[in-house]
């Protein structure tokens, strides 16, 4: 969301202490203006420094600055690293609660992520079936890998290898991004894999092959952040897929160029590439001197949006420099933060789809290229593991073709899912040592891994990416279940119920959603349903999972086989909808219905004219609702 032009707001008058996104200093709200001011002249790329003040602000001016934000982040990452300030997604995920200030501060930090050497080409084609063209070349850079094809003697880190790599890239002078970011113009690079693969008779299907990596490297590169977290890409040249949104055809995607950014909604399932678009546009938006400011609506409060609509402000007022708000997970705002209808109508929503088959492979074979990991070609049966070679550039981890199938197809178009289901099934089998020796005495840097099929459903299985207890997933499946016993599908119905028990959800949330069916959609037409929810209720609380799983199944099968009413549902929303609309104030409750405990109420006539029903053996002629609803049936009409 791009925010622009001066508006006094008195709210921030009222903060107390707010941070300086430039040099993170803390200071009274009232200061951070005239701080603002200073800050940026002294620091205009508006990078965020740890530790940084006025001292440090001096030591620039005399020309004893640390190296560029640039050199500076090259050297501090790991591998396959994001930028070294946190993501969209990082803060969303709460990494922050890591660090002592909390998720909060580093949410709010402006974006200090490099500009990326290659512009040439900013939306990829979508990459084609692994049957024509599989993967892509350029889609990791393989740093650790290059450094094995150099044939160096001590491996170098991933850090520096990544360091190395970015500056050449750089360092061609023109800053077009011709230094391979494609890997197109990078000889031998896999051709000498495919010399590998020919020994090894591991095509991978005409997948591309990495260099080979030790077990143990591989290890490494694995431990610590979510792998889906180290492969984002920061570029559209690495986006895969997504061409609807952000194809050479749409709308969205001069302006992506350009960095000409409307305020947008970006809508999709999750792990679809909603942050990671936004990580995309942040990378760009540095090379437009635009600054990216990132929060979180899972921690923001309203207030941090106001001061950094303010802060924008002033940017904008006297700087004229552009800001763009990313504000991840929208949708976690309450009703009254979001004002949908309000904020819809300003914003272009722009529908990202769940990730084809096709893509998932290309986004996994990305990784497991950049991780120096071998695709097995299930079609050429040569068994890897019984060549003897001691031999360090040969590849020591192999995946079966058919498991990177498994798993993009498994992932169901959710690509963080499908990576860290990777991650989890390679890390299970580095660690369990399960090697393939099949020679005595082979050292352990020597012996080979495979990662089988099996492997990866036990890693989908482990990263729970069936069902997302937290997120959207929890929604639309509950919606479904009710959906379904609506329709009266009892299959369906216990569908839905067995993905949400198995994938982790609370069988007391489940149950109370029951209680609250039997009356919306059964009602009157099977009373009884009421109490058997509550019953399942109560019997869930008793036993507990996995053994009240029956008795959510059986209330579910009930209420789908049961006859259903909304009359009750209905008649109740009319009556709401009367109350809310009526104008002025309620009218009475009539005389001849209140109660008359005293004398004085009495003479006042209360009660006067009531007639006791069960004194009556003909229906009662009597009025019961206030006299201006005379007559007014709720169960046919809303009548206010
Ligand atoms: N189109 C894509 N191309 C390449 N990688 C992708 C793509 N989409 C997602 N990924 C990978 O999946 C990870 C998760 O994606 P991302 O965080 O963008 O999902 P999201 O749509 O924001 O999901 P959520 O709604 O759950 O937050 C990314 O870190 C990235 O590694």
């Amino acid at each position: 969301m791009e925010v622009s032009g001066p508006e006094d707001d008195p709210f921030l008058s009222q903060l107390h202490q707010v941070q300086c996104p430039v040099c993170q200093q803390m200071m009274p709200a009232a200061h951070i203006n005239s701080h603002l001011d200073r800050c940026l002249l002294l620091n205009p790329a508006g990078h965020a420094e740890p530790s940084a003040g006025p001292h440090r602000a001096g030591e620039r001016a005399k020309g004893l600055s640390p190296p560029s934000a640039k050199r500076r982040r090259l050297s501090e990452s790991s591998a396959l690293k994001q930028p070294a300030t946190p993501t969209a997604a990082e803060s969303s995920e709460g990494e922050g609660e890591e660090g002592d200030d909390g998720g909060e501060t580093e949410s709010r930090e402006s974006y200090d992520a490099p500009p990326t050497p290659s512009g040439a080409r900013l939306i990829p084609d979508f990459p084609v079936a692994r049957s024509s063209s599989p993967g892509r070349k350029g889609s990791g850079k393989r740093p650790a890998a290059a450094a094995a094809a150099a044939g160096s003697a001590s491996p170098r880190s991933w850090d520096e290898a990544e360091a190395q790599e970015e500056e050449e890239a750089v360092g061609d002078g023109d800053g077009d991004g011709d230094a391979d970011a494609d890997g197109e113009d990078d000889p031998g690079h896999w051709d000498a894999d495919a010399a590998d693969a020919a020994a090894f008779g591991a095509s991978g299907g005409g997948r591309p092959h990495a260099r080979a990596l030790a077990a143990e490297e591989i290890r490494q590169m694995l431990e610590g952040k979510p792998l889906a977290d180290k492969m984002r890409p920061d570029t559209l040249q690495d986006y895969i897929g997504q061409s609807r949104a952000v194809g050479q055809e749409t709308l969205l995607r001069p302006l992506l160029e350009t960095n000409e950014i409307p305020s947008l909604i970006l809508w999709g399932p999750p792990g679809c590439g909603k942050t990671t678009l936004a990580h995309i546009i942040a990378n760009n938006s540095k090379k437009h001197s635009i600054r990216f400011v990132t929060l979180s609506a899972t921690n923001a409060k309203t207030n941090d949006v106001r001061d950094v609509i303010k802060q924008a402000q002033n940017e904008k007022s006297f700087f004229k420099r552009k800001t763009i708000l990313f504000i991840d997970e929208i949708h976690r705002f309450n009703k009254s933060q979001q004002v949908n209808a309000a904020l819809l109508s300003r914003c272009r929503v722009i529908v990202l789809e769940k990730l084809p088959v096709e893509a998932m492979v290309a986004i996994l074979m990305r990784a497991i290229n950049s991780l120096g990991i071998h695709v097995l070609d299930s079609s050429r049966p040569t068994d890897p593991l019984s060549h003897s070679s001691n031999s360090s550039s040969e590849p020591s981890v192999f995946i079966e073709d058919k498991a990177v199938d498994t798993l993009a197809y498994l992932s169901d178009g959710d690509a963080r899912a499908g990576l860290n289901g990777l991650q989890l099934a390679v890390l299970a089998r580095l660690s369990s040592r399960k090697m393939f020796c099949k020679k005595s005495g082979q050292t352990y840097s020597s012996s080979r891994v495979l990662i089988t099929e099996n492997d990866v459903k036990e890693g989908l299985q482990r990263s729970h990416i069936l069902y997302d207890r937290a997120g959207e997933e929890h929604y639309n499946c509950i919606s479904a279940l009710h959906k379904s016993m609506r329709g009266s599908d009892q299959s369906a119905s216990l569908y839905w119920l067995a993905r949400m028990l198995e994938g982790g959800e609370d069988p007391l949330y489940v149950a109370r959603r029951l209680v609250r069916f039997a009356s919306e959609d059964i009602g009157l037409a099977d009373p009884s349903a009421l109490a058997q929810a509550v019953a399942a209720y109560q019997g869930c609380h008793f036993i507990g999972m996995p053994e009240c799983e029956v008795l959510l199944a059986q209330c579910v099968v009930y209420f789908a086989r049961a006859p259903k009413s909304i009359e009750v549902y209905s008649a109740y929303n009319n009556v709401k909808a009367c109350l809310r609309n009526h104008q002025g104030p309620l009218p009475p409750v009539p005389l001849h219905l209140r109660n008359a405990p005293t004398r004085l109420m009495k003479d006042m006539g209360y009660g006067k004219g009531y007639k006791y029903n069960p004194m009556y053996s003909e229906p009662v002629d009597q009025e019961y609702l206030p006299e201006e609803l005379r007559g007014v049936d709720f169960f046919k009409q809303r009548r206010c």
